[in-house]
């Protein structure tokens, strides 16, 4: 993995701690901006800091960015540490304090208030690592994003005024459209961005881009550059998005799938998903441990779930069961098949669930890893009891959707990554550089 040229290496945990740590990413927000000038063209952030060249000995101005991420499964907040060194210098980022609680908004689908007291005491935290002086020039920004994509307009709506009083109530800076739900392809192209930025690919001449995965709760995101004219002539026209940068233009393909994350997954493998009233009702799968009986609360309902008593279990059944979610429902990009990809989020951590990676090292797995682990898991549940009972079901739906769903190959590469230099990689700080730049906060 090849950091970006102002990156020094960097220690500590990326709490509270980190918001120190001398990690140097030189940026320019000067030309950072979403122009919408026709259909899904997206004017980017043209220059970021050339290479090789790092302002030193500079006197620091810092300011800061904070931007939450209103998730399916839990609400993160992200302040960002940014420093200017002399006016004629750029921008760098310098640290982030994270920080999540759960369960996500959507949980609060009926007391918006209490949702909103969620956002409060992690924006708390923000009033602690932000001095006193800043408060007034620092952006507060909440971005949701399926979670709330799948519930009513109505309770979406209320959640999101609960959270916009909170953020009036604070003494940060409001922009305007500081609570949203975000578009579903800009979950995308932000964690594109995020990744190839912290790994050093959008400076300099010798660009490889690394094609992004992120698996959330409720919806999965595939992004990355095409190479081949043929990717961009197949796809659908709204998966791709254009944007420019460094005076280059990239048409990325991006697609964020609603209803194919982690969890509305066991929902759609079970039969329940988008089910009108489910009170009462019982979802058998042949991926539970048989005698397997019990509740389960998602997006504010509670779903019976348990094993086929009777009937089969195991690997073989679970992966046909979990075919009928995935097969024939994605596109699938040739390019992708050959090519690897950064991995985070639900990847991540059911990699680390069963000892495919080190939490905090991450790794490189190919695509069979998963399929090898969920075989091992599905047709040994009872070795596997004290972990999650959805287990042997997350790791086979991982498994298809790879293979069935987006068509990688049993030897495609996967980086599994959590953090690039104590940075999380998540679309919050794409989100952020651009947040920065539409307030022209530059210092
Ligand atoms: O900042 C982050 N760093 C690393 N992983 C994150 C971060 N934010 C969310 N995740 C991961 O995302 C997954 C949960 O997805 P999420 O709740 O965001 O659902 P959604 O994207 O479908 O709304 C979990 O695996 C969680 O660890
Ligand atoms: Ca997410």
């Amino acid at each position: 993995m090849t950091a970006h040229p102002c990156l020094t290496s960097s220690s500590g945990s990326g709490r509270m701690a980190s918001s120190r740590l001398p990690i140097l990413l030189a940026l320019v927000f000067s030309s950072f901006s979403f122009v919408h000038s026709h259909s899904n063209r997206v004017m980017w952030f043209q220059d970021l800091f050339p290479p090789n060249v790092c302002p030193i000995n500079a006197k620091a101005n810092t300011f800061y960015g904070i931007m939450f991420d209103a998730g399916s499964t839990g609400t993160r907040i992200h302040i960002y540490t940014f420093v200017q060194k002399s006016p004629e210098s750029l921008p760098e980022l310098e640290g982030e304090i994270f920080e999540s609680v759960k369960p996500g908004l959507s949980a609060y689908a009926d007391q918006p208030e209490k949702g909103a007291e969620t956002v409060k005491k992690l924006l708390d935290m923000a009033i602690d690592a932000v001095p006193p002086h800043l408060w007034k020039k620092t952006p507060v920004v909440l971005k949701a994003t399926a979670g709330l994509r799948l519930l009513s307009e109505e309770k979406a709506q209320a959640l999101l005024l609960e959270v916009k009083e909170v953020f009036e109530e604070s003494p940060f800076l409001v922009p305007e459209d500081s609570v949203s739900i975000m578009d579903g392809s800009y979950e995308g192209i932000l964690a594109w961005i995020t990744v190839n930025f912290l790994t050093g690919q959008l400076s300099g001449q010798n660009q490889h881009t690394v094609g992004t995965l992120d698996l959330g709760g409720a919806s999965t995101q595939i992004t990355f550059l095409p190479r081949f004219e043929e990717t961009l002539k197949e796809s659908p026209g709204d998966f791709l998005t254009s944007f420019e940068m460094f005076n280059s233009t990239y048409k990325l393909y991006t697609h964020s799938y609603l209803g194919f994350g982690l969890k509305a997954a066991r929902l759609a493998t079970l039969g329940a998903l988008n089910m009108e009233a489910v009170d009462g009702q019982m979802f058998r799968s042949s991926c539970l441990p048989k005698q397997l009986e019990a509740e389960w609360h998602f997006g504010g309902v509670k779903y019976r779930y348990g094993g086929n008593k009777e009937g089969e279990t195991g690997f073989k059944p679970c992966y046909l069961e979990v075919l009928k979610v995935v097969k024939g429902k994605l596109h699938q990009p040739d390019e992708i098949r050959g090519s690897s990809f950064y991995a985070f989020s639900y990847y991540y951590d059911r990699a680390v669930d069963t000892n495919l990676i080190d939490y905090e090292q991450g790794g490189v797995l190919e695509v069979r890893d998963f399929e090898r682990k969920a075989k091992e898991v599905c047709d040994n549940m009872e070795r596997y009891n004290s972990a999650s009972p959805f287990l042997c079901m997350d790791l086979t739906y991982i498994t298809a959707l790879l293979k069935e769903g987006f068509g990688f190959r049993d030897n495609t590469l996967l980086q599994l990554t959590k953090k690039v230099n104590n940075i999380e990689t998540s679309w919050t700080l794409g989100a952020t550089f651009h947040l920065l730049q539409s307030l022209g906060i530059t210092y």
